[in-house]
């Protein structure tokens, strides 16, 4: 009798918890000024401003849900309006009907007929996707009293494959396949981690040198190196951190895009010697015959092809695989259709074996994309070999739950949600008012 009333308070607690509804949605454009030091800058980047589009889900309930999406300064204005745009299809919803038809709610917004002609499910219409999306899952996961990781983890296999939209993917990965992937068996350990932080392209050698050695005394074993502006000045950069990592650490390196398929064929083989595991964005994110070919002709030299960070959606990963073009995907928990999506990539690479090198850095990415490895190691694949997420070092200080690292791995987050959250001090003191002034000015237009 006891027992029964427990089940059935339980079940009481559980609808009530999810029938928080959504009562406003608010998106900040907020911006950090990392473009001053040179933190973040690539060969095509060479001023970032780490921003991102934050937004607030309020419910009824008083429960919050906060998601976020990356971007780089000015380009944050077009993304905050974009995610304004979708506010009419979140607002108004119970978190219930959302999660209980998370496929449908996932198509309903990159589906609506008024704004799919943005994308489909690419650019800023994707970035405002992800957003949203990044907000409903934090929601979920605090209405569940869990880490997000945790609540993935804990979801029986049906439940976290309903998430997902299989369309345009079901020739490589179908429900029930994608239902015989999933593991259920957990295990909790530090997730290894390499750091971007020691070699931007524009900071000084001596600058690169020093932080070389404050990250080998921290215990860090696996960097990368921005190339691609100039060659001689990536020899002498590649040989400096080489030099002083030895020869049993690991080294990558990332052109951001920089240069056609014959181009990178030969700069990177100029490189060939300070045995880079992988080129990541050789060439542009869209070209996938072109990285399948640059694949190709570094194999010999034993460098890998990795990219991600620019990739619109699954559909493009779905092909990437196809066409052995990458060696290495590296997800993005902002660019991609939020966790749904991501679920979609992490089971077509398993299927491919592919390893999962997780995109992190910006202003978030490393907070939100460790839940998601950490779902794929204990539930998909099992396995450390050749993995390792993305970390940079810069702006943790402005979340309420940062990333904690260990001896170079991720600590699995312990608090409830998605690890979204700002400081509220933060959105005041980084928030770009442009956008509302302007709004203020066309309404005050309007009205005269
Ligand atoms: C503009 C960003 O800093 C970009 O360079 C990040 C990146 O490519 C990476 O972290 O990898
Ligand atoms: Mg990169």
């Amino acid at each position: 009798m006891i027992k029964l009333l427990t089940v059935f308070c339980h079940r009481k607690n559980f609808r009530d918890k999810m029938l928080h509804k959504i009562i406003n949605l608010t998106v900040r454009d907020v911006r950090f000024p990392t473009s001053l030091d040179q933190h973040g800058s690539d060969a095509m980047h060479t001023d970032p401003d780490y921003s991102a589009a934050y937004v607030v889900l309020d419910t009824d309930s008083g429960l919050t849900g906060f998601g976020l999406t990356f971007t780089l300064g000015k380009g944050t204005e077009i993304v905050v309006c974009a995610v304004e745009a979708l506010a009419r299809l979140v607002v108004g919803k119970c978190l219930q009907e959302i999660v209980s038809d998370f496929r449908g709610f996932y198509r309903l917004l990159t589906s609506d007929s008024q704004m799919r002609w943005l994308g489909p499910e690419k650019g800023v219409i994707h970035l405002a996707t992800a957003a949203v999306l990044n907000a409903v899952w934090d929601l979920w996961a605090r209405t569940e009293g869990k880490p997000l990781w945790k609540l993935l983890v804990d979801m029986e296999p049906k439940q976290l494959v309903s998430c997902i939209d299989f369309r345009y993917i079901t020739d490589v990965l179908t429900e029930e396949e994608a239902l015989g992937q999933i593991k259920d068996q957990m295990q909790k350990e530090g997730y290894p981690a390499y750091t971007t932080s020691c070699a931007w392209l524009g900071y000084p050698d001596e600058q690169l040198k020093q932080l070389c050695t404050d990250a080998l005394k921290s215990g860090w074993t696996r960097f990368k190196v921005k190339v691609g502006a100039d060659l001689e000045d990536d020899v002498r950069r590649c040989r400096i951190i080489r030099q002083m990592i030895g020869p049993d650490n690991t080294l990558m390196i990332d052109a951001n895009q920089r240069w056609d398929v014959a181009e990178a064929i030969s700069w990177v083989s100029k490189l060939a010697e300070f045995r880079p595991l992988w080129i990541e964005e050789p060439t542009s994110p869209d070209d996938i015959l072109g990285h399948a070919a640059i694949s190709k002709a570094l194999a010999p030299l034993g460098i890998g092809v990795a990219t991600g960070e620019q990739c619109q959606n699954r559909v493009m990963f779905k092909q990437f695989l196809q066409a052995s073009a990458l060696q290495f995907v590296q997800i993005d928990s902002c660019r991609l259709g939020s966790v749904n999506e991501n679920l979609a990539v992490l089971l077509m690479a398993h299927k491919f074996n592919v390893p999962v090198c997780p995109h992190a850095g910006g202003v978030g990415l490393c907070e939100l994309v460790q839940h998601l490895i950490l779902f794929d190691y204990i539930c998909v694949s099992a396995d450390l070999r050749n993995r390792m997420c993305e970390y940079v070092d810069h702006l943790h200080e402005h979340f309420t739950c940062p990333v904690v690292i260990q001896d170079a791995h991720y600590m699995p987050p312990k608090d409830p949600g998605y690890s979204c959250e700002m400081l509220e001090s933060t959105v005041i003191q980084h928030r770009n008012p442009i956008i509302e002034n302007l709004k203020h000015e066309s309404y005050e237009h309007v009205t005269h």
